[in-house]
């Protein structure tokens, strides 16, 4: 599986002593690929990284690099000699060396005019040409991140792994340092995993997203069929709140105060059925439910409604057209698009 691939990761397991962190993994990361990474908290998300670097090595399983075994089999390719580059959080800049000899510093051992040129080429690119003698206190958080940025890239790795590369900035610099980043990430035809607590990070950056709990991958695709299809009620929930309803799952069917949803896979037992906020319409017709309307918000786009449901006790929130209004107390007729509410076992 690892030839044709950038980086792919096969069964790879990993403890901190009896603690399992990553506990079977296989991951394949296509040229040029952007792959998010995201889980909770605790998830093994780090590790993974950390794994594919090579700044932990792998209790079982393979991790390959442009289909080069640099873990496993007997292999172990310390991180500097894998071809990658790594991205922290905190960015892990040289306070000693200036700009300049910061994004240089993959590059020791080649010729000094070509040292010079991608170091000029780049700062350019981050738009801090003019600072390349300047060291990196004097610069702001996001010129420091657009620094580290740099000089991750200088060296051309086929691979860059992030590990939350974004969350020290605002969120206005946030949006412009993703934009920047993937764009010099395509113009060189690199691929990067990064890993993300923000789905938006994913929804911006990614070609596809790998969804971690708790040592697992438990899905992982494109932004769109995680979208369409979330395995579980975190993946429902990455795209914008949820509302969750408890549901019979009964003869393919999940039962609930929403209506009843088809369920073909799943055993029967008790079960949650989460919609999304805009999947509820005001609407009558055959399958429409009742609600009384406790209260609503103007948020622009869309109106919000909080709804006291027929025979649901807890409230739910959900999105409707702006241009349709409902008063506070009064009561309206409710349906659920069915392709936006999804069912998993409780
Ligand atoms: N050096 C270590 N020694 C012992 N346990 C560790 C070590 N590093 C991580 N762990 C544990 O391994 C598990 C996975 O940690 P990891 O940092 O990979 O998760 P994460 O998904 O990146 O979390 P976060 O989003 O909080 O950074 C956690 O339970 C963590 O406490």
């Amino acid at each position: 599986m690892s030839a044709g691939f950038a980086l792919s990761l096969e069964h790879v397991r990993h403890s901190y002593g009896d603690k399992v962190a990553v506990a079977d993994v296989s991951l394949a990361v296509r040229a040029g690929e952007i792959v998010a990474l995201l889980g909770p908290s605790g998830c093994g998300k780090s590790t993974l990284l950390r794994l594919a670097a090579g700044l932990e090595r792998p209790d079982a399983g393979k991790v390959a690099v442009g289909g080069r075994i640099v873990a496993g089999e007997g292999a172990f390719v310390p991180p500097e000699r894998r071809g990658l580059s790594l991205v922290f959080q905190d960015y892990a800049l040289f306070p000693h060396l200036d700009i300049a000899a910061n994004v240089a510093f993959g590059l020791k051992g080649r010729p000094r005019g070509e040292i010079g040129a991608i170091v000029a080429d780049l700062l350019g690119r981050i738009g801090l040409a003019d600072r390349a003698r300047a060291y990196p206190h004097m610069l702001s958080g996001g010129e420091q991140q657009r620094v580290a940025l740099a000089r991750a890239l200088a060296p051309n790795p086929a691979v860059l792994l992030m590990d939350e590369p974004f969350s020290n900035l605002d969120q206005r610099l946030r949006e412009g340092m993703r934009t920047e980043t993937v764009r010099l990430l395509r113009e060189r035809g690199a691929a990067a995993v990064l890993v993300t607590h923000d789905p938006d990070d994913a929804l911006a950056a990614a070609d596809r997203m790998a969804l971690m709990r708790a040592g697992r991958l438990v899905q992982v695709g494109t932004p769109e069929e995680v979208f369409r299809a979330p395995a579980d009620r975190f993946a429902a929930r990455l795209f914008g709140e949820v509302a969750e309803v408890p549901a019979v799952i009964a003869g393919g069917r999940a039962w609930s105060a929403l209506g009843a949803f088809p369920t073909p896979r799943l055993a029967d037992g008790p079960g949650i059925v989460c919609v999304r906020r805009d999947a509820v319409t005001l609407a009558d017709g055959p399958e429409a439910i009742g609600a009384r309307v406790l209260a609503t918000r103007f948020l622009g786009e869309r109106r919000q409604l909080r709804l006291q449901v027929d025979g649901l006790e807890t409230p739910i929130e959900v999105a409707i057209d702006r241009r349709l209004n409902a008063e506070p107390g009064g009561r309206v007729s409710i349906t659920v698009d069915r392709a936006d509410a999804f069912v998993f076992p409780a």
